[in-house]
């Protein structure tokens, strides 16, 4: 193992050139160390830049400017040395072959990395234990449920035997049952002394498995954060929405302290965002005050606390 992180990414960018069009700029001197041994969650909305970066990782697409190192060794000059010590487990269906059965997958996938059949059927035995597929080893993956063939990614991921494994939206799709026990997983390949790189846009995720979270946007590094952080943004937005409120409440509630926006409608009715403890309480108080008896709480979507955490730009969140 060589000192230092087990990722050390310095200014990196990366621009799309489509024939003439307007260059893009998926990756904007974007730095990031991720420790060993350590669960780090990539969260951004579509288009922010996490597959780029997974990509650049992987080796598999060329920076345009910066360096990317993995293990110590730089991801454009150590090509060799990156791919036998990165991992990467895709979302959904990509790469893997429906028809053949689970351990034919693992049997293929050992066979890119060049394996002795020998030696890789042990390990694609004990691989298929680890992710709980042992019993269904033989059945053909387009049988599989999402979270089957989820866990057959991450058991591919694994077949190189990684030091650092790259779950882009690793659950996507999945039911709330069959992602927890994704997360118990990723967990367990972290015990084993792995590094894990995740990308979601999904805060409550990142929040669940992570021990730190990058937000990036527009292919910036927003913040990296304790994901209790996010925990706590989370608890503090409150909205409260009220019929008929008189239209003088209404520049009362612009000035409470803690109220980040108060949308009205024609019809009399109002939705307060905060986004501090109290606030909410202050905004009830005063409405209750002004004789409004029409009254609802509620905590606004993840999705809106991250785009009001990254800025609203009308990105567009699944
Ligand atoms: N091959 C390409 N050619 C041109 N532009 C691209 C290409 N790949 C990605 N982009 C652009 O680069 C930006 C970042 O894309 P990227 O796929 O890395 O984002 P992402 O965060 O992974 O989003 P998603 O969750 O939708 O996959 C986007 O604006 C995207 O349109």
């Amino acid at each position: 193992m060589s000192g230092g992180h087990a990722v050390e990414i310095s200014d990196l960018t990366r621009v799309y050139q489509r024939g003439r069009g307007e260059p893009r700029t998926a990756l904007d001197r974007l730095s990031l160390t991720i420790d060993r041994g350590e669960i780090h969650g990539l969260l951004g909305p579509n288009g922010a830049g996490k597959t780029t970066l997974c990509k650049i990782l992987s080796t598999v697409l060329l920076p345009t400017s910066g360096t990317a190192r993995v293990d110590g060794h730089d991801v454009v000059t150590e090509t060799a040395a990156v791919r036998q010590r990165i991992g990467i487990a895709f979302g959904g269906e990509r790469g893997l072959y429906g028809r053949l059965t689970a351990r034919q997958n693992l049997m293929y996938w050992s066979a890119l990395y060049r394996q002795p059949t020998a030696v890789a059927k042990v390990r694609v035995a004990a691989l298929l234990e680890r992710v709980g597929l042992a019993d269904r080893a033989g059945e053909r993956v387009e049988t599989f449920s999402r979270g089957m063939k989820q866990r057959l990614h991450l058991a591919r991921g694994l077949v190189g035997d990684p030091r650092v494994v790259i779950l882009d939206e690793p659950t996507v799709g999945m039911d709330p049952v069959a992602a927890r026990e994704f997360r118990v997983l990723v967990r367990e390949v972290r015990a084993e002394g792995r590094t894990i790189l995740l990308t979601t846009h999904d805060m409550a995720e990142a929040e669940a498995v992570c021990d730190r979270v990058s937000l990036v946007d527009g292919g910036r590094l927003v913040k990296t954060e304790d994901p209790r952080t996010i925990g706590a943004w989370l608890s503090t937005y409150e909205r409260v929405t009220a019929e008929n409120v008189p239209a003088w409440t209404v520049d009362v509630l612009r000035t409470v302290s803690g109220v980040v926006d108060v949308q009205t409608s024609p019809s009399g009715s109002v939705r307060v965002e905060t986004d501090a403890p109290g606030a909410a309480g202050e905004v009830l108080r005063i409405l209750v005050d002004a004789g409004v008896t029409q009254l609802s709480t509620g905590r606004p979507s993840l999705e809106e606390v991250y785009l009001h955490v990254v800025g609203d730009r009308g990105l567009g969140i699944r």
